[in-house]
């Protein structure tokens, strides 16, 4: 996906769009020092990560505060952050990962909106989101487990799941209750998003 289908399919102000390339260049430039993103998916950055991210903001509504699991690159974090879509805390274990995540906040003045923390999710204090979301940090399981005590009651869990999805949902099921909404990817048609609320450990 190209910058002009990305516009249309998100109708997003120009200001934005202009974050957007700024982010794709800081993106590019990085990754020759660090693996932020797959190799293979730098010719794609508006399809494979920035649609792929903001695709969640066709599910969940405007002004939430948000908990981004393995941010990495900043994916879905700070492009939900690029687009104004609430308050976001992206936590990343590893330091340089943070440090990149650092400077595309500083660069795209989301200062107000994008918080990075260098830490292990699972030591992290309770932090009471409305919404925790990730995309390809952990097993859907293992994201329940580290942010079922992050995410205040009524809240929701975001993930973006490649095509092992259904079998992580089965997994998951042996461990908690929760009720599902699966999503099919705008990017890939294997991928789902999920969407889960009322989670409770058996
Ligand atoms: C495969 S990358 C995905 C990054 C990004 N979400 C994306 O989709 O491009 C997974 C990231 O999760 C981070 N991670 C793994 N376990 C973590 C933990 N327990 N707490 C915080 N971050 C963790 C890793 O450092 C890594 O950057």
């Amino acid at each position: 996906m190209d910058r002009q289908t990305f516009e249309a399919e998100f109708n997003v102000p120009r200001g934005t769009i202009q974050r957007l390339e700024r982010y794709e260049s800081l993106l590019i430039e990085w990754q020759e020092r660090m693996n932020l993103v797959g190799p293979a998916t730098l010719g794609d950055v508006w399809g494979r990560h920035f649609a792929d991210s903001a695709q969640i903001t066709r599910l969940v509504p405007k002004g939430q505060s948000w908990l981004d699991i393995g941010a990495g690159g900043g994916f879905p974090g700070m492009v939900l952050a690029a687009l104004d879509w609430g308050k976001m805390v992206l936590v990343d274990s590893i330091a340089k990962k943070c440090r990149f995540l650092e400077a595309v906040r500083d660069e795209l003045a989301l200062r107000d909106s994008a918080t990075v923390i260098n830490g292990r999710v699972e030591q992290l204090p309770t932090l009471g989101v409305d919404v925790a979301t990730a995309r390809a940090a952990a097993p859907l399981a293992t994201l329940f487990d580290w942010a079922i005590r992050h995410v205040r009651p009524g809240g929701q869990f975001v993930f973006l799941k490649g095509r092992r999805w259904a079998e992580e949902v089965d997994e998951a099921e042996g461990r908690f209750i929760f009720d599902l909404e699966t999503h099919e990817s705008l990017t890939d048609p294997e991928a789902r998003i999920l969407v889960a609320r009322n989670l409770k450990r058996l």
